[in-house]
């Protein structure tokens, strides 16, 4: 495989303009795709919000600043994709619209060039299968926020080759981050599949009133020496995510109870409140 000099991100959201910055500090040139003007510039003035606080920091100088941002290059085309060495998707998580991008970049994308999803539980498997280069389909998880998180899970889908692994291990390497091979494509791979069952238990404790959501938390931060107890991570990723995640688990690993997730946790998504991101979760950040 030759040398990766452009990547391709697929998507500008949260995770996208986060892989295109990392990319782009790791020396590469970036082309990054959404679907509207207005998402792939609210993407790139995210890089640039990202680096200007790196600047006022001292961590950053203004002119690593503007090489960083002159790498990379927005667009609503995929035909401009059409160039790139590796792609790295991060669009919402939808099967149907995962399934459907890969066979657009199957037809764009040379065929040599590894197609490596940012999926947190979608099957590999699956996503490789709408395109003709299943070996070049692999899982390239990072974690959010990725210009922070150091861990990148490579997943495995049923046919992807050693060569692909290996590539994508050594790309997201360079990329600063320390990386584990998922070997079995499996619902959560290795971080969610650990921490949604720790997520989903607290919140039966609680509700069964073993202890107080503070308490919990405490004693996961105290006993563990985890930086966040389960309800302060679930309001910081988003209630619905977590139940998101619980139950593709109950219908795709196995119908053990322990997926099951418990009332007072459906009953924060009904009512809209979903942590951090609507202002209360398990608790209140309206102040
Ligand atoms: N947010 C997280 O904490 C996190 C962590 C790890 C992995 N992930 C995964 O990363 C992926 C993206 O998540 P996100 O949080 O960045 O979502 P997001 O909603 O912030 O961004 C998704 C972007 O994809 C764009 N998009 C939709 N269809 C597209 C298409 N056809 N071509 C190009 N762009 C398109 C949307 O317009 C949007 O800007 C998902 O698979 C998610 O599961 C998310």
């Amino acid at each position: 495989m030759s040398e990766i000099k452009t990547i391709g991100v697929v998507g500008a959201g949260t995770m996208g303009n986060g892989i295109a910055q990392l990319a782009a500090q790791s020396g590469a040139q970036v082309i990054m795709r959404d679907i509207k003007d207005e998402f792939v510039e609210r993407g790139l003035k995210s890089i640039d919000k990202f680096l200007s606080k790196g600047v006022e920091r001292g961590k950053v100088t203004p002119e690593q600043k503007a090489e960083v941002l002159g790498r990379i290059k927005g667009t609503t085309d995929m035909a401009d994709l059409a160039p790139v060495d590796f792609i790295i998707e991060a669009v919402i998580e939808d099967l149907a619209l995962k399934k459907s991008v890969y066979g657009e970049l199957d037809e764009v994308c040379r065929p040599e060039v590894i197609l490596a999803t940012n999926t947190s539980s979608m099957s590999v498997t699956l996503i490789a299968a709408a395109t003709k280069r299943p070996q070049q389909v692999v899982g390239m998880h990072f974690f959010n926020p990725a210009q922070i998180m150091r861990l990148v899970e490579v997943i495995r889908g049923y046919a992807t080759s050693d060569e692909t692994v290996a590539v994508t291990a050594a790309l997201a390497q360079k990329m600063g981050k320390e990386t584990v091979e998922v070997k079995v494509d499996s619902p959560g791979f290795i971080v969610n599949r650990l921490m949604i069952p720790h997520m989903v238990e607290a919140a039966r404790m609680l509700q069964e009133g073993v202890a107080t959501r503070e308490d919990i938390d405490k004693a996961i931060k105290l006993g563990l020496n985890y930086p966040m107890g389960p309800f302060e991570l679930m309001d910081f990723t988003g209630i619905d995510i977590c139940k998101f995640v619980a139950d593709y688990f109950a219908l795709e690993l196995n119908k053990e109870m322990k997926w099951d997730v418990p009332t007072n946790m459906k009953n924060q998504v009904r009512a809209g409140h979903l942590g951090r991101k609507s202002g209360k979760g398990w608790y209140d950040y309206s102040k």
